[in-house]
């Protein structure tokens, strides 16, 4: 498509919405603008936007699409100094915050003058912030929810799909109250129980330092998005506290359930609350990209000699093709061949890397 483009807020998602739109449209023209002046400078060193602006007004009007990629409290004052704008008939503003309904009660300041918002949140991410993770393909595969109102112009939201293409992500529609309960049951809460039990861990460590040096695979994997924005995650707690406080009360209860089998030693039903745990985290589905991220293996049965995974990642490193994880699976009985499980962030990754094996070797290569 053409036309101007503004991203408001050029961290992480603002930054990976301009990479997908970039690649799409390659005659768009993308604008940025950012409170932190260095990130709109990084932005435009790595070619997120076309241009860093350093205040809105100018870009604004300019604009075909507004999207708005800042921590959820912060967007309802950037809504409010758009709607004092003289912005392009037919513009099209967005968001990509964490949280909807609020969000969308207060775009009232701009749907009252006729101006187009459509809420919008794509389900991927990371704990990693700025512009120097955005990337991409963070979307592919994700669910892209979209909160349009019954009185939103069908052909404003195909318009929006239209720009969002570049994502591949899966644009799902779903209301604003829907999408802050689902969010609230697999992203939001997961958030607050991740931060409460490195909150649990720091205290014992305070009384044995052992605890910090022995938080190891399972902690670290329930704990990761620990590591997220704090200010992202007070805003999000801020406005979705009633799913959030109802969420709370079913945990708690939960967890005193689960204490008081404990108490009495009930082996059977302790041993129920973790194969019911278990059968549906196992039936969740492992190629979408969710609250769970999609790991994209390639197995590669490789002879067991010092140097083969230099050799295979030199392969990959020629063919410019990303890994994110590699690891040997010690399954096997004899001592000839390994089994070496390469890990990528996308399918097509996965892909070239199956072809760059045959390419350069004769090694076999699964996928699981
Ligand atoms: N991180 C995730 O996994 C994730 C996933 C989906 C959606 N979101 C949502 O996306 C939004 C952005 O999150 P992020 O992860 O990109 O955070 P981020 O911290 O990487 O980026 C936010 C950017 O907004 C800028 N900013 C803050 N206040 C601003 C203001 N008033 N005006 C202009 N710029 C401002 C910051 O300087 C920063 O560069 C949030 O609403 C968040 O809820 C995050
Ligand atoms: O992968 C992560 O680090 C995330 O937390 C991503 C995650 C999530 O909870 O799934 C976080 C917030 C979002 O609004 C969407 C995605």
């Amino acid at each position: 498509m053409r036309g101007n483009v503004l991203i408001i807020g050029l961290g992480l998602i603002g930054g990976s919405v301009g990479l997908a739109i970039k690649q799409q449209h390659r005659e768009a023209f993308i604008f940025g603008y950012d409170v932190s002046e260095k990130n709109i400078r990084l932005a435009k060193m790595l070619g997120v936007v076309d241009e860093g602006v350093f205040t809105i007004e100018e870009a604004a009007r300019a604009a075909d699409l507004i999207i708005l990629s800042v921590p959820v409290a912060e967007t309802r004052r950037i809504m409010a100094s758009l709607a004092s704008l003289c912005l392009k008939p037919g513009v099209i503003v967005t968001d990509v915050g964490s949280t909807k309904k609020k969000v969308v009660e207060e775009a009232k300041c701009l749907t009252d003058r006729g101006i187009c918002f459509i809420g919008g949140h794509p389900m991927a991410g990371s704990h990693k912030s700025g512009p120097g993770a955005a990337k991409a393909r963070l979307f592919e595969n994700a669910f892209y929810l979209l909160t349009p109102e019954a009185n939103t112009d069908k052909g404003k939201l195909s318009e929006l799909m239209e720009w969002l293409d570049g994502t591949k992500a899966n644009f799902l529609i779903v209301t604003p109250d829907e999408h802050d309960l689902l969010t609230g049951v697999i992203s939001h809460f997961p958030h607050i129980v991740a931060a409460g039990l490195v909150g649990q861990a720091k205290n014992y460590n305070m009384e044995n330092i052992l605890v910090s040096r022995l938080a190891a695979g399972g902690f670290r994997d329930i704990t990761r998005i620990a590591s997220s924005s704090p200010v992202m995650w007070r805003d999000i707690l801020m406005q979705n506290k009633s799913v959030l406080m109802d969420l709370m009360d079913d945990w708690l209860k939960e967890m005193e359930r689960v204490k008081s089998l404990l108490e009495v030693d009930d082996y059977e039903s302790i041993l129920k609350f973790f194969k019911s745990a278990k059968e549906f985290r196992d039936e969740l589905p492992v190629r979408a990209k969710g609250a769970i991220p999609a790991f994209y293996d390639l197995y590669i049965d490789v002879p067991d000699y010092p140097g083969i995974i230099s050799e295979i990642t030199g392969y990959f490193a020629h063919e410019g093709i990303s890994i994110t994880n590699i690891r040997i699976m010690e399954t096997r009985e004899d001592e000839i061949y390994g089994v070496l499980v390469v890990s990528f962030q996308t399918d097509h990754d996965r892909i070239k890397a199956e072809e760059c094996i045959k390419h350069y070797t004769n090694y076999e290569t699964f996928i699981a």
